[in-house]
């Protein structure tokens, strides 16, 4: 039987740390064949501590409790958690030359920075969304701004995303990535601004500006529409996800891709995204 890969979950109990359990450990799963979860990480004070992971995931039994602690032992560790939780995480990572899936979003320039200090020494791979028609969409993105940044008339773009109401971080870590790379893409002289919401008196919209919106509403998995708007017709690039499955999966494509890089060698230490995970590196901006 070939070697499976020592998985930690950081923020098990979670809406996405219960899925990644479930993919990772549900026999039904095809990406089960893959793992062995071998430690799912929550808060102390969390109310399943002790229970096990499996059963808090809504599949059977594993064998590995819900647990505050860290096991001596793991290939890879994949981070679904809350900024105030990830630096420990982070710690824990480069102490043991544990390779990292960081997914959480809402991260400050501080921990930004660390994550990069902490990439000279692990392999992580940092994205603000998982899903593969996320990341496809944001190079469709990019090649959409491209094409019509240059139009008569202008070209108008804003970013709306659509989010379940437990969400704590606004706008959404894709929302911040795909305005991030559509100004990369925009390459104008003057700076580009990111104006979050408007009210009151805004005067007219500046050419040189991503409007960002996020809405709140029910159990909406996460959604994404990039509007771009011209005169007298609009592109609206929707992306949105059916239930948290696309990130739990792309999140365990990345924690095999750092273990068993693209020729079953492991990742070295470096910052990495979903791109390089999908080999989308170096498609065309
Ligand atoms: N990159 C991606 O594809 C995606 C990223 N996310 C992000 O992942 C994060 C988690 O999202 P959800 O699962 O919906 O949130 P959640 O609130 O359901 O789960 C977070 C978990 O982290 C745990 N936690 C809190 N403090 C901790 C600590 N000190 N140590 C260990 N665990 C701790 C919480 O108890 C909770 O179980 C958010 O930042 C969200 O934006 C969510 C979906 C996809
Ligand atoms: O909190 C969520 O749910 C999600 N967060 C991520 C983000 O902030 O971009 C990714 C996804 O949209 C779901």
């Amino acid at each position: 039987m070939s070697k499976t890969i020592k998985l930690a979950v950081h923020g098990a109990a979670g809406r996405m740390g219960q899925r990644v359990v479930a993919l990772a450990a549900d026999a039904s799963e095809s990406s089960a064949a893959d793992f062995t979860v071998v430690a799912a990480i929550d808060h102390a004070g969390h109310p399943k501590i002790g229970q096990d992971a499996g059963t808090v995931a809504g599949i059977s039994q594993i064998g590995v409790p819900v647990a505050a602690d860290w096991p001596g032992a793991a290939d890879v560790v994949i981070d679904f958690s809350l900024p105030e939780a990830l630096d420990a995480c982070v710690e824990q990572c480069v102490a043991n030359a544990w390779p990292l899936v960081v997914a959480t979003t809402g991260l400050s320039e501080a921990q930004k920075n660390s994550l990069a200090n902490a990439a000279h020494s692990i392999p992580i791979v940092w994205a603000p969304s998982m899903s593969l028609a996320v990341n496809l969409s944001m190079r469709v993105a990019q090649q959409i701004t491209t094409a019509l940044r240059d139009v008569a008339g202008g070209l108008d773009i804003e970013i709306l995303e659509r989010h379940h109401r437990f969400k704590a971080d606004a706008p959404s870590g894709t929302a911040l990535k795909f305005g991030e790379l559509i100004g990369e893409a925009m390459a104008d002289e003057e700076p580009v601004m990111h104006v979050h919401g408007r009210e009151g008196h805004t005067g007219q919209r500046t050419r040189n500006e991503i409007g960002y919106h996020a809405i709140r509403v029910g159990d909406n998995p996460g959604e994404h529409t990039i509007v771009f708007g011209m005169l007298g017709e609009r592109i609206e690039l929707n992306v949105a996800a059916s239930n948290r499955d696309c990130y739990a999966a792309g999140a365990l494509a990345a924690a095999k891709w750092l273990v068993g890089g693209n020729d079953g060698q492991p990742m070295p230490a470096g910052l990495y995204n979903m791109f390089d995970v999908l080999g989308m590196a170096d498609a065309a901006k």
